[in-house]
């Protein structure tokens, strides 16, 4: 009893000297002494001191831009916060829907890298402005404080930081919301405003239920999953982290449900950009300048969006005749292309990675219809690395569509159907919808034998096509025959005048 009595005696007599220094340092230093002895007590507290504080911002100096690395700080903290602090908030994540716990402003946790204790406080400062401000962080500055010895300097400023990126960009990427972004005309863009607007994306394929042949696909996962692993093999080859596809073939043969089923693979954003929106090149590159790391950039219909027929259209000219598939792609561009300036050599700076090259890994795609059509540069490998071509449906595909649709992995009338798609073309998307049970109660058997009456269908269809095709072919070949008939008896018979005169 006496010794707390003690103490409690020294403690306050501590603060009665204290309190005296104070008052006579107010009161008797003169001003201009007080400033100097203020910075030699920072020294020499800072002498004796043996911890280094590092201080992260939420926002990048005095820009609006958000610092990225405060909040995968945050995400990285999240754990201990919620073991550690006392005072905690809670945030929504949709992607597994949960609350996160994150700590409060001036809280402390601790941290264990490699035996090394570092302390993490959360802080926040008001200004003592007295302006009405609309942006609330222009008066609130919140930051983190990471606090460690100092001769742990090295090992904690070079890989234990780099660990908590890493790890903290990873939680905020499997938690988050993906994107689907769209990028705006310029003209409806205002000043400071992000050329691309985004939707959730929300898009149910997956490659289990994408149809086609088993081993294919499986060589596409393959390689879209080693393509997100070899971050060190890009930086070790010294190229940008980027691959670029090539999907190609009839419309309805799954190339869109494909980019979404690569999207939910990698857990990537995708932004599909629509070239005949971009007014030139400057804007292609400011529009790729903006997008994130972990994303698809998405071309759809490569061959409208972008005059890549020049060539062909010289040798049309040159007396070729064009057929009407490629008069109406032709149209589609013209009046697609009006006021866009985005040439292809535009495009291919792009690909080739000096615009793409800024932080994490893209993947490009493009689709087209018509491959043949596209210039030879374009889809040269190493600006498209993977060709992959998309094309009816063939029994392999059809029995993942059975299986997907039906619920079924054989039936009798697989074989029949297996023929029958080996004599007609038929695309998965009009399988799917024969085999897509239209309502309540119609059974496998039910939709097979629609799907074998479409089938027949298309093969009426088909050949009915290919009379009319054959017919109109005749006609202009005897048209054509018409014309030289009359064109020789035309000569003949100006030669023979010309020999009258002569006479
Ligand atoms: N291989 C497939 N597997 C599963 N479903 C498919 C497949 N191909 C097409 N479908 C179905 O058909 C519909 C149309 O497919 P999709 O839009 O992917 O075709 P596309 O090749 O992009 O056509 P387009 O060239 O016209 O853009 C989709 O809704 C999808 O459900
Ligand atoms: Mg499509």
């Amino acid at each position: 009893m006496a010794k707390i009595g003690d103490s409690w005696g020294n403690f306050g007599s501590s603060i009665a000297a204290l309190l005296f220094f104070y008052t006579m340092y107010r009161n008797y230093f003169p001003n201009e002494l007080r400033q100097p002895i203020a910075r030699y007590i920072r020294k020499i507290t800072r002498y004796f001191n043996p911890y280094i504080r590092i201080t992260f911002s939420e926002y990048e100096g005095d820009s609006f831009q958000r610092n990225k690395g405060y909040k995968a700080i945050e995400r990285y903290l999240d754990q201990s916060s919620s073991q550690q602090a006392r005072r905690l908030k809670a945030n929504f994540v949709p992607n597994p829907k949960a609350f996160v716990l994150s700590m409060q402003d001036h809280e402390e946790v601790t941290d264990d890298f490699q035996g090394i204790k570092v302390w993490w406080a959360s802080s926040r400062t008001v200004s003592n402005r007295q302006s009405i401000s609309l942006y609330p962080r222009e008066d609130e500055k919140k930051h983190f404080i990471l606090t460690f010895h100092k001769r742990h300097r090295e090992v904690i400023t070079e890989t234990y930081l780099r660990q908590v990126l890493d790890v903290g960009e990873e939680i905020m990427v499997k938690e988050r919301r993906r994107k689907l972004y769209t990028n705006n005309k310029s003209e409806r863009v205002g000043p400071g405003k992000s050329m691309w607007s985004y939707i959730t994306f929300q898009h149910p394929a997956t490659f289990d239920t994408l149809a086609m042949e088993p081993n294919k696909k499986q060589e596409i996962v393959d390689d879209l999953i080693n393509f997100s692993k070899a971050k060190d093999y890009y930086a070790e080859i010294g190229k940008a982290w980027k691959r670029g596809y090539l999907l190609y073939g009839p419309p309805g043969t799954g190339k869109s449900t494909m980019i979404a089923a690569m999207a939910n693979l990698l857990n990537y954003d995708v932004y599909d950009l629509e070239l005949t929106s971009v007014k030139d090149n400057t804007e292609l590159r400011k529009l790729l300048n903006d997008t994130s790391g972990k994303s698809i950039i998405v071309i759809e219909d490569i061959d409208c969006s972008l005059d890549l027929t020049g060539q062909r259209e010289k040798k049309q000219k040159d007396g070729e005749k064009k057929d009407s598939t490629e008069d109406k792609v032709k149209k589609k561009l013209e009046d697609n292309n009006k006021g866009s300036q985005v040439t292809l050599s535009g495009l291919l700076n792009f690909i080739d990675g000096l615009w793409s090259a800024c932080g994490g890994e893209r993947i490009i795609v493009f689709t087209t219809n018509y491959v043949e059509k596209l210039d030879p540069a374009l889809i040269r490998r190493g600006r498209m690395d993977k060709h992959i071509e998309l094309s009816y449906c063939g029994f392999e595909a059809f029995k993942e569509l059975a299986k997907i649709y039906l619920k079924i992995e054989s039936h009798e009338l697989f074989a029949r159907v297996g023929t029958m798609l080996e004599e007609t073309k038929m695309t998965p998307a009009d399988v799917a919808e024969n085999l897509m049970p239209r309502v309540f109660g119609e059974g496998a058997e039910f939709c097979l034998e629609r799907l074998i009456k479409a089938i027949e269908q298309a093969k009426e269809d088909a050949r009915l096509k290919a009379e009319e095709e054959a017919k109109a072919k005749k006609t202009e070949e005897a048209e054509a025959e018409g014309l030289k008939t009359a064109k020789k008896e035309k000569q003949e018979s100006g030669g023979k005048n010309e020999a009258k005169c002569a006479d």
